[in-house]
């Protein structure tokens, strides 16, 4: 055995000891008591002269880690790891590098100023395992610290910093972002407490400059960003929490998923990507925000599939005036809804959260939304104030054309651009199509006959749109003919009566 190990073993008996020696002690008059006690502690200091402190991974009930627990290991992981014998590895950017931690129980010593200081990693599991609590969630991850007592001052307040100092430091330094998703909550909802998000590292290359748009948006909506992100004292200056929320809209294909990783891009946020049919209800959903980072954008994308937000409230209000006269019909609809619906988020719940809550959490967060069908969404959802800037994403303009040409082919300029310009303003193409395009399929093909592949595109999907016009103009025809026919034919029929069979035979 270890000295270290005996170290922090003893501490342990020391513990049982005066465990065993509360049972006993009142057997024991009080004077004599008190000095057997007083003398036990001599004793402890003079065989465990040590200090102990523990960092807990989660605090209180709380459902966010805590800070010190992440920057402590953190810390370790880069000054330990090499002495630690079994630790955890996470291995970050395509398998090239792995970080290393020290895994549970595991032991590492740290020297500081000449002090020596040990750290242990454990976890507490709970004694009482009722058959709710198989989940490994209800183990509790803490850092032990031990040094010895005589350095008390010089561990807590000068150490400590430097732990701590240090850890972000690293942070700062290893920061890799990432992409998060939320996992699906199970049933009985608790077993996903503290691992709601699954990640993996972020690494789209979409960026303001690869993004084919107008350049006068793009440097409104660059300009929009960047103040945002400067902008921590203003917001608490005018009282405001410190979030911004961006609906993004458009036909799909015209890049709002590539927007969303470009911003993250531009800010070094990490984007969590929240799915909200795989959330339970609102209760979930809170839990989700409060376990994001802050630099982080929070996404819902399509939000007019994912939830039925759009009507609901008026549904609810017709059910209301139900409701009143029958509890029981309002029981079985409840329990129906329920039954239909996947997720029990509600647009209330979601605005609530919007409006409220990340006042607390208070630091910077993106919400982006993004939609097909604008028109679809409830006003309640988008005015401004929760989704402060509207961006419209449309089909592909001459300028957009510029930077994917600039991009794709490195072409600032072709002959062949005047006629690309013309076609599409006569045609809708989304960038999406035209960067297709505008990629060389094979080694023959160069950036002239890419750009010929587009026209050509171009040229077909003119030729679509104008037999769609037609064919939907002969359709509209057909019908308002039938309709007059329609409309005649009651007209006959309504005369037939009065008109006698002379008329009929006109006819046939
Ligand atoms: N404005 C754009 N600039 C550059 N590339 C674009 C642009 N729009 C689309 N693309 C290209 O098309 C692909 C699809 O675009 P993206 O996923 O961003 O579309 P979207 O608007 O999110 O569509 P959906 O509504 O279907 O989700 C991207 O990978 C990108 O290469
Ligand atoms: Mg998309």
């Amino acid at each position: 055995m270890t000295g270290d190990h005996y170290m922090t073993q003893l501490g342990s008996a020391m513990a049982g000891i005066m465990f065993v020696w509360a049972i006993f002690r009142q057997w024991f008059p009080q004077e004599l008591g008190e000095q057997i006690e007083k003398y036990f502690h001599k004793l402890v200091s003079y065989v465990y002269p040590y200090l102990q402190i523990t960092f807990h991974e989660y605090q209180g009930d709380g459902f966010e880690r805590s800070k010190a627990y992440v920057t402590i290991e953190r810390y370790l992981s880069a000054n330990s790891s090499n002495r630690a014998k079994r630790l955890k590895a996470n291995v970050i950017k395509d398998c090239q590098s792995v970080v290393l931690s020290m895994d549970d129980y595991e032991e590492v010593t740290d020297e500081f100023k000449g002090i020596k200081i040990w750290w242990t990693s454990s976890k507490t599991i709970p004694q009482q395992r009722s058959i709710f609590s198989y989940r490994d969630d209800d183990e509790r991850r803490y850092y032990k610290l031990t040094c010895h007592r005589k350095n008390r001052d010089i561990i807590t307040k000068v150490y400590l910093r430097h732990v701590f100092d240090e850890g972000e430091a690293i942070a700062v330094k290893t920061r890799q972002r990432k992409l998060y998703t939320n996992n699906k909550s199970e049933s009985g909802g608790w077993r996903s407490k503290r691992t709601m998000w699954s990640h993996i590292i972020f690494e789209h290359p979409s960026t303001f400059d690869t993004l084919a748009m107008d350049p006068k948006k793009k440097k409104d909506i660059l300009n929009d960003l960047r103040t945002f992100s400067r902008s921590k004292d203003y917001y608490k200056k005018v009282g405001k929490s410190w979030k911004r929320g961006y609906l993004l809209y458009g036909p799909p294909g015209t890049g709002k998923s590539s927007m969303i990783a470009a911003m993250a891009n531009l800010l070094e946020y990490d984007i969590y990507d929240l799915e909200l049919t795989s959330v339970k209800d609102n209760t979930d959903l809170r839990k989700l925000l409060i376990d994001t980072s802050s630099k982080s954008i929070i996404v819902i994308e399509d939000i007019d599939c994912s939830l039925d937000l759009t009507g609901q409230r008026k549904e609810k209000k017709e059910d209301d005036k139900g409701e009143e006269k029958d509890p029981i019909a309002k029981k079985a609809k409840k329990e129906k809804d329920n039954d239909n619906k996947g997720s029990e988020v509600t647009l209330s719940g979601l605005l609530n959260f919007i409006d409220g809550l990340w006042s607390a959490c208070g630091s910077e967060r993106l919400i982006v939304f993004t939609t097909n069908y604008i028109e679809k969404l409830d006003p309640a959802l988008i005015r401004r104030g929760r989704m402060d800037k509207h961006i419209e994403l449309s089909y592909c303009c001459f300028e957009a054309f510029k930077v994917l040409a600039k991009n794709y082919l490195d072409l600032e300029s072709h002959e062949l651009f005047a006629t690309i310009s013309r076609l599409l303003e006569e045609t809708n193409m989304t960038p999406a199509d035209v960067a297709e395009n505008l990629m060389p399929k094979s080694d023959e093909e160069n950036a002239e006959s890419c750009l010929n592949n587009l026209i050509k595109s171009l040229e077909d999907a003119k030729e679509e749109a104008r037999l769609k016009a037609v064919e939907e103009a002969r359709i509209k025809a057909e019908e308002e003919a039938g309709e007059k026919s329609e409309e005649n034919g009651e007209k006959v029929e309504e005369s037939e009566g009065k008109i006698g069979d002379g008329e009929e035979k006109d006819d046939i």
